[in-house]
């Protein structure tokens, strides 16, 4: 039985990570940090002979930015790539463009960390579409079905089926290709829930670190043939410590 190697990457850090501010949909590019984060990115893939030929992004500048600087500096610009709105980060509603630290002092500890972690929580819905963009008019659904706000379930329902049926089966596994995804927290965080099948409670422990390519070995259908791993789990730890305090630490020392 073939093992088929699937990589998983969160963008490089984006100017929004920095400011420690909601993102979602909002299209904000990578910064300086974002950009060396993914040629470390490269580095390991070269490190660990991992060749794609076949590249997906979100539609946001922030996933396809970092992929672009990665196939670049493993001389592979030339893989093929698609760009997809269901690979776009969770649409965070309201929440998006405001500080984190707004949110945790507005509603406290417990709920700032529900709607960002509980698989069920919806926030609040945005009241305008303005992160809505001509890069959405050919999409294979209609412009108002585009979302307004979800939770990680609601990102599961759009992102599973299109990434069973088109990445795993049709490309990883039928057609024999190494797959490099380049998304965003909730979707990588969506792809190990899936996968690992991991339960709704546990996976509100699981953050990513931006910029750490992590693989999965499936077989012949699909499934898990070990846990996953990251190509560096050191910098890997580093990062989630990061990501799990955002907007917490800030504050506290309000
Ligand atoms: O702002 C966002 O869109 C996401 C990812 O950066 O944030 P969080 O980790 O809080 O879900």
């Amino acid at each position: 039985m073939t093992t088929h190697k699937l990589i998983i990457l969160r963008h490089g850090e984006s100017e929004w990570n920095k400011e420690s501010k909601f993102c979602g949909w909002i299209d904000i590019p990578l910064s300086d940090k974002g950009k060396h984060e993914a040629m470390v990115a490269a580095n390991l893939l070269n490190k660990y002979n991992l060749k794609p030929t076949l590249m997906y992004t979100s539609k946001l500048t922030r996933s396809i930015q970092t992929g672009n600087i990665i196939l670049e500096k493993i001389d592979r610009l030339w893989c093929d790539t698609v760009k997809s709105w269901r690979l776009n980060e969770r649409h965070y509603g309201s929440f998006q463009g405001v500080l984190k630290n707004v949110i945790f002092n507005q509603y406290g500890k417990e709920k700032f960390q529900y709607y960002r972690r509980n698989f069920n929580a919806v926030p609040p819905l945005a009241e305008n579409d303005h992160c809505i963009d001509e890069r959405y008019n050919n999409v294979d659904v209609p412009l108002y079905q585009l979302p307004k706000g979800e939770s990680l379930k609601m990102v599961m329902n759009r992102l599973i089926p299109f990434f069973q049926h088109e990445i795993i089966n049709q490309n990883l596994i039928h057609q024999n290709k190494t797959v490099l995804i380049v998304t965003h927290g909730s979707i990588v965080r969506s792809l190990i829930k899936f996968l690992g099948h991991i339960s709704d409670d546990d996976i509100s422990k699981i953050n990513v670190p931006t910029g750490v390519p992590l693989v999965f070995e499936l077989n012949d259908k699909g499934e898990l043939i070990k846990d996953y791993y990251y190509l560096d789990e050191e910098l890997a730890k580093k990062g989630i410590e990061k990501v799990s305090n955002e907007g917490i630490k800030a504050s506290q020392k309000l």
